[in-house]
Formats: structure tokens, C-alpha cells, sequence
């Protein structure tokens, strides 16, 4: 080429060509693209087999050269005619990016092994065994289905997933197992029962096979016991923990309300049905409200611990609401400082007009928190810190507050032993809300009723911090509130519109 250009008249900028052109390690460079390009890479394929009868011509051979992955097909036995035929393509995997082979295919031979007696586990057995270039006898459908192209959605699963333990699936083999929590890329929806899917930011391009949300909410209505799962029990020692932050009773049903009372129906709405949840990437522009931050754990766990940590390590970064009360003002307290003091018909009309959080009553006066007490830690720029009862999650699950759910929960009994021997519980022995060392007893109420917590909402927990050694829990915390301040992360996608 710069011979070519040499005989050209000299015009400045072929002449910078011919200079460029003639660098030493340009001539190197294109001196190794030839060599390889006169290489042959292709792997080496067997002579097509001579026996093909003419009259057949729509019997198509594909030869396909597979290495350890798997082929990324899954097939069946025509219940009807009783044929083998392709019967789903994963997307990205060997059978897919061969772009030769398709949904509906009849396959009649592998590697010159006919397959028409044969069972599905059978040819699969024959699959899995080949290396290197297999060889496909099939009838092409007669309509190829083109799958449709849905623009790809990401979901966050809410439940773990194991296909080696799951009976209903077609293909082990091809199935993607997951944790709840992990952002899955849903790669197609063609089918009602099976979807398509890969971890999100894999390099794998191949697909496997998950339930699709239909058939798990199906399947979780036909396995969810007949009867509720049993809530918190009965207070033994303390009954209301009314604090500065205010912080509801867990253990006392008759004190404990809150405007969004939970229904027994609500225990299995089967909106609340946790299979996937649609998301999208959100990072806080800059400036732009935070999200709020609640905390949900069994009483005593130390979630006032871990927020009275936070206020103090930044007190111009986190703030906490002050809670409504309908008791009268005591002397050395003042209007919107330990609370806002209103009246019991106010705070009536505000129930009534759900202007609570939660709510709950003691001796005969209402405690709660405001939306707008929320609203307004919000608006000056500052991390709310709340915590709740979990079944308020679902009601603060906006756009608006785009909450960020963090469930404390407590170690072993043997470990809350050792570290909460200096730690003291409000307790309700004396009714005066004075605190007491833990007894065993609150360890093992503790325990329990995390338990309870995390079978019936962790699908809504966004982080979970074991508060065993407090400095430890406390540093995860801050770690995980720094990253959703900063970093990229999943949010519901309805709440990335707003
Ligand atoms: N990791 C920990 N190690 C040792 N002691 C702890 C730890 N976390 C909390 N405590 C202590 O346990 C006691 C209860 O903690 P805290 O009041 O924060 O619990 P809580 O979850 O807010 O309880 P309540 O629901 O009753 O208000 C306190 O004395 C606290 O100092």
C-alpha cells in the first residue's frame, strides 16, 4: 500500500501516510497481523456424513464444535407424535450464539446415533459426554419461533433458589441457582413458567433457567401453611418501651397499634408474595434527599444503640423524628423537643386522617410518629433515622422515602450472655419503665422473635447486621449507609421515576 502511495503526486497528507506507514513498529505490527491471518483456527470437522437420503431435504446437519460448556438447550418428547424436539434455547449459550439451532427442531440423530427411541435423560447423557465437534441431525420446525426481544429487565429475587432441589424444573443442568437479594438480569420471559436469567454484571453470557414470578407465587400459595405463621409472643416482662425515639412495644398486641394494623389476610396478600421485585440502578445525585433509613429488630437488640452511634458520630449528617404524644407536658420539658405535645382529640383526627407512621397507646396516652416529622428530617438534608415495626415496611415502601431497611439482629444466646452482661432493658416489672439487666429470658424472646421477623419480611430487608460486638455492627452500618449514599445500587424501579 504506501508503494501504491508513493507514485502518488505529493500531497501533504499522503506523504505523512507513506511516514506512518513505514515506522518500524507499524511494518512489525502489520507483518504479525498477516501471519495470523493466514493461520487456519477453524476447528477441524469430520466429513459430513454420505448417507443423507435427497428426498429429505428438510433434514438440516449442523455440526457444532463444543467445549466443556454445556450445549444451552433443553428438549422433550413430543407427547403427541412422540418426536424430540428442541424445547427451549438459553439465551447466550453455545446453541444460542450458533444462531443454527431453534425452538421446535425435531432431532433426529446425535453424532449419527438416531434418538428416536431414545429418552430425553438419555440424549442428554450422549450431550453431556461429547467434546468437540457434535454433529445434529434435525427437521427445522416448521415455523421457527422467534422469540420475542422484551427489553431486559433486572429484579432482585426474594427468595434463595436451589434447582437441584427444585422437582418441577425440566433441566437441572440448565437451571440458575440464586440467594435472596441477588440482582438477576431476566434475559427472557418467553415462557410462562420458566424464565431466563443471568447474574447481573457476569461475564457468563449463558442464561439458566428460574421460575418465572407467575409459577413461584403459584407454587408458594399451594406450600404456605394453612395456618398463620405464629406471631410474637406474649409479653412476659416488659410491655412497652416507650423512649425518647419512641419506640413501639413488640411484645404487647394491646398496646401496640399502629395505623396500618396488620390483617391476618395481609399475612399472605398475594401481592406480598416474595418472588422478584423489578429494579433499577439509582445513585443519589448529588444534593438530592436521602433515603430513609429503618430499623426493624427484636426489642432489646440495640437498635437505639446503633442510632444514638450514628447521631453522635455525626450529628449534622443524622437526625431522628420527634414522636407525638397526647400526655400533658411535664415541667422540665419542652414543646417539640422530647415531643410534640398535642391533644388527644388532634392526635385522634390524625389517626384517622393516616397521618402516623405507628402509633400506640400507654396508660391511657397516644405515642406515634408523624409522616411529617419524617418528611421534615428529610427536607433538611439529613439521614432519617426511624425505626418501626416491621409490618409498617410495606407502607413506607414510596418513592418518597425509598427506604433503606436495615434488620439488626441479635447473635446466639450463648454470645448476647457474654456481651450484654453490662446491658440494661427497659423494663416493665415495676410499670415504670425503669431499665434492668437482661435475663435469659429477654435473650431467648430476643432470639425467637427474630426469628419470627426474618421468615415473615426479610425478603424487605435491604441489610442485615448481626449486633454481637457492637463496634464491629456499628462499623458495617456506617459502611452500608456510606455506600447508598455514593455508590451505584438496585432500587424497586418505581421509585427511580420520581
Ligand atoms: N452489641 C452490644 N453489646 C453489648 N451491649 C449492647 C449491644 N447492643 C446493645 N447493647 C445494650 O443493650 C441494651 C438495649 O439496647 P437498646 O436500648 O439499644 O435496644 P433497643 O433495641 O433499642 O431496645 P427497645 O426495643 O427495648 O427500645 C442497652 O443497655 C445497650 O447498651
Amino acid at each position: 500500500m504506501s508503494e501504491d502511495l508513493q507514485g502518488k503526486a505529493a500531497n501533504g497528507e499522503i506523504q505523512e501516510l507513506v511516514k506512518l506507514l513505514s515506522r518500524p513498529h507499524v511494518q512489525g505490527l502489520l507483518s504479525v497481523h498477516d501471519m495470523v491471518a493466514q493461520k487456519d483456527y477453524e476447528p477441524e470437522l469430520p466429513p459430513l456424513p454420505d448417507d443423507i437420503d435427497d428426498d429429505e431435504d428438510s433434514v438440516k446437519i449442523i455440526r457444532l464444535v463444543k467445549n466443556k460448556e454445556p450445549l444451552g438447550a433443553t428438549i422433550k418428547r413430543d407427547d403427541e407424535t412422540g418426536a424430540i424436539l428442541v424445547a427451549r434455547i438459553m439465551r447466550g449459550g453455545a446453541a444460542d450464539r450458533s444462531g443454527l439451532i431453534h425452538v421446535g427442531d425435531e432431532l433426529k440423530e446425535v453424532n449419527g446415533i438416531p434418538v428416536d427411541d431414545k429418552k430425553p435423560e438419555e440424549i442428554i447423557r450422549i450431550l453431556a459426554q461429547s467434546q468437540g465437534a457434535i454433529t445434529f441431525k434435525v427437521i427445522p420446525a416448521a415455523k421457527e419461533d422467534v422469540p420475542s426481544r422484551e427489553p431486559k429487565m433486572f429484579v432482585r429475587a426474594l427468595f434463595d433458589y436451589d434447582p437441584r432441589e427444585d422437582k418441577a424444573i425440566p433441566c437441572k443442568e440448565a437451571g440458575l441457582a440464586f440467594k435472596k437479594g441477588c440482582i438477576l438480569q431476566i434475559m427472557s420471559q418467553d415462557d410462562a413458567t420458566w424464565w431466563q436469567a443471568r447474574y447481573e454484571g457476569d461475564t457468563n453470557p449463558r442464561a439458566g433457567l428460574v421460575p418465572s414470578k407467575q409459577f413461584q407465587e403459584r407454587r408458594f400459595a399451594l406450600q404456605r401453611p394453612a395456618t398463620p405463621v405464629p406471631t410474637q409472643k406474649t409479653p412476659t416482662r416488659r410491655m412497652s418501651g416507650f423512649r425518647r425515639s419512641f419506640r413501639l412495644s413488640r411484645r404487647n398486641k394491646k398496646t401496640n397499634k399502629s395505623m396500618y394494623e396488620c390483617q391476618k389476610s395481609e399475612l399472605y396478600d398475594m401481592a406480598d408474595v416474595p418472588t422478584y421485585e423489578e429494579v433499577a440502578p439509582y445513585c443519589r445525585p448529588s444534593g438530592a434527599r436521602h433515603r430513609l433509613v429503618v430499623f426493624v429488630g427484636p426489642s432489646g437488640v440495640g437498635l437505639n444503640e446503633l442510632k444514638r452511634k450514628l447521631l453522635i458520630s455525626d450529628p449534622q449528617h443524622f437526625s431522628v423524628t420527634v414522636p407525638h404524644t397526647s400526655r400533658a407536658k411535664k415541667n422540665q420539658e419542652s414543646d417539640g423537643v422530647e415531643y410534640h405535645f398535642v391533644s388527644k382529640h388532634l392526635f385522634e383526627k390524625d389517626i384517622q386522617n393516616n397521618k402516623l407512621v405507628e402509633y400506640g397507646e400507654y396508660k391511657g396516652n397516644y405515642y406515634g410518629t408523624t409522616v411529617d416529622t419524617v418528611r421534615a428530617v428529610l427536607a433538611r438534608n439529613k439521614v432519617c433515622l426511624l425505626d418501626v415495626q416491621p409490618h409498617t415496611l410495606k407502607h413506607l415502601r414510596t418513592a418518597e422515602f425509598k427506604p433503606f431497611v436495615v434488620f439488626v439482629k441479635p447473635p446466639p444466646v450463648e454470645r448476647l450472655r457474654e456481651s450484654r452482661r453490662n446491658g440494661k432493658v427497659i423494663s416493665n416489672k415495676d410499670d415504670h419503665g425503669t431499665a434492668k439487666p437482661f435475663i435469659e429470658e429477654d435473650f431467648e424472646e430476643m432470639v425467637s422473635a427474630a426469628q419470627v421477623m426474618e421468615s415473615q419480611y426479610s425478603h424487605l430487608f435491604e441489610q442485615v447486621i448481626v449486633n454481637d460486638d457492637l463496634t464491629t455492627a456499628f462499623g458495617e452500618l456506617r459502611q452500608a449507609l456510606r455506600k447508598i449514599e455514593t455508590e451505584k445500587h438496585w432500587l424497586p424501579v418505581s421509585w427511580t421515576h420520581s
